[in-house]
């Protein structure tokens, strides 16, 4: 639990008023554009950061004063920082010598490990004959082998290309499922976040502007920023105080007869097949906003094309309150 936290930089910058409470057993992410204090929040919860105001509870026990080795909680930094001259094993086994573990113990606990995390083979390997991804399951290994209660996790998967990322983020979930510990993601990848999360926190300049599931964020954003920062959102008529937005999918093509309330005309600017559907960039009066259509929709309406579509879920925001 985080109550009223604030870490000030010299230079003024950092986060502010964060009171957060995080469940046992589930996935936090924290979410936000670079710079927004992510990974100041989460290197002041692993003990990395003296805060400037606040407290920090670890089951209900504060350990806002206490040094990384007290709490238990483990980081694992954004580069890994895995031991060069260290075999994979010998980087799982440093922190369980150095707790006293015994050395059958330790090599059972390793060796467990090394294979839930499917890396068995390269115990005896050195880090940079590994692959990005064996080297993060490493990273991942030689947190999780010490048993926190929470593993803290800065960016870790942004050196790895997209499709190992995914993968990635499958096997965290079934680990995580497994050994049933709590876990604090940073990420400003807001897909990343939708796949993994349990639930999310949104941060904008050093504070939380929402927190809660994927699907409330993405259904029922509070307020503009996060509307905008999570999928797709086009906003569209304004009034003096008022911004009305919809998400593509909750507008469908329709036709000058059939318009009805909620129908909105404007013309095609680019029609692109996406894959396993068309986006279709449309002009209205003021704005061009995005819509998804099925798969050969961008044959049946090209550049140029008339276009008439009903809005299904209109949302409404108040001006302003994302700056
Ligand atoms: N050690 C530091 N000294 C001074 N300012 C810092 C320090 N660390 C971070 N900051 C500043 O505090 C703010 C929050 O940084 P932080 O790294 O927590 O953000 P972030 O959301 O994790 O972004 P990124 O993804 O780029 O790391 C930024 O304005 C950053 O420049």
């Amino acid at each position: 639990m985080i109550e009223d936290l604030s870490k000030k930089y010299e230079n003024g910058d950092g986060i502010q008023d964060i009171n957060l409470v995080v469940n046992s057993g589930e996935i936090l992410t924290l979410l936000g554009p670079s710079g927004c204090g992510k990974s100041t929040l989460l290197r002041s919860i692993g003990g990395f950061e003296r805060v400037t105001t606040g407290r920090i509870l670890i089951a209900e026990k504060d350990v806002t004063k206490q040094p990384p080795e007290k709490r238990s909680t483990i980081m694992v930094f954004q580069g890994y920082n895995l031991w060069e001259r260290m075999t994979v094993f010998e980087n799982l086994e440093f922190g369980l010598k150095l707790r006293k573990v015994s050395k059958s113990e330790r090599k059972q606990r390793i060796m467990e490990m090394l294979t839930m995390l499917g890396i068995e083979a390269m115990a005896a390997e050195y880090p940079q004959q590994l692959s990005g991804g064996q080297q993060q399951r490493v990273a991942i290994g030689r947190a999780l082998v010490l048993r926190p209660e929470i593993l803290l996790l800065d960016e870790p998967y942004s050196a790895l290309d997209a499709k190992i990322r995914v993968q990635m983020r499958e096997e965290l979930k079934k680990i995580q499922r497994r050994l049933q510990i709590t876990i604090i993601f940073v990420t400003h990848d807001q897909e990343e976040a939708m796949m993994l999360s349990t639930r999310i926190a949104v941060m904008k300049k050093g504070e939380i502007v929402q927190v809660g599931t994927p699907s409330e964020i993405y259904n029922d954003p509070k307020d503009i920023y996060v509307a905008s920062f999570i999928g797709e959102m086009n906003f569209v008529t304004a009034d003096t105080d008022r911004v009305a937005a919809f998400r593509p999918e909750d507008a469908h093509i329709t036709s000058a007869q059939e318009a009805g309330e909620n129908t909105y005309h404007g013309t095609v600017q680019q029609s692109t097949q996406m894959g396993h559907y068309s986006q279709l960039m449309v002009k209205l009066e003021e704005q061009t906003i995005v819509l998804f259509a099925e798969k050969d929709a961008f044959e049946n309406y090209p550049e140029g094309t008339d276009i008439f579509f009903e809005v299904k879920k209109m949302q409404n925001f108040i001006k302003g309150v994302e700056k």
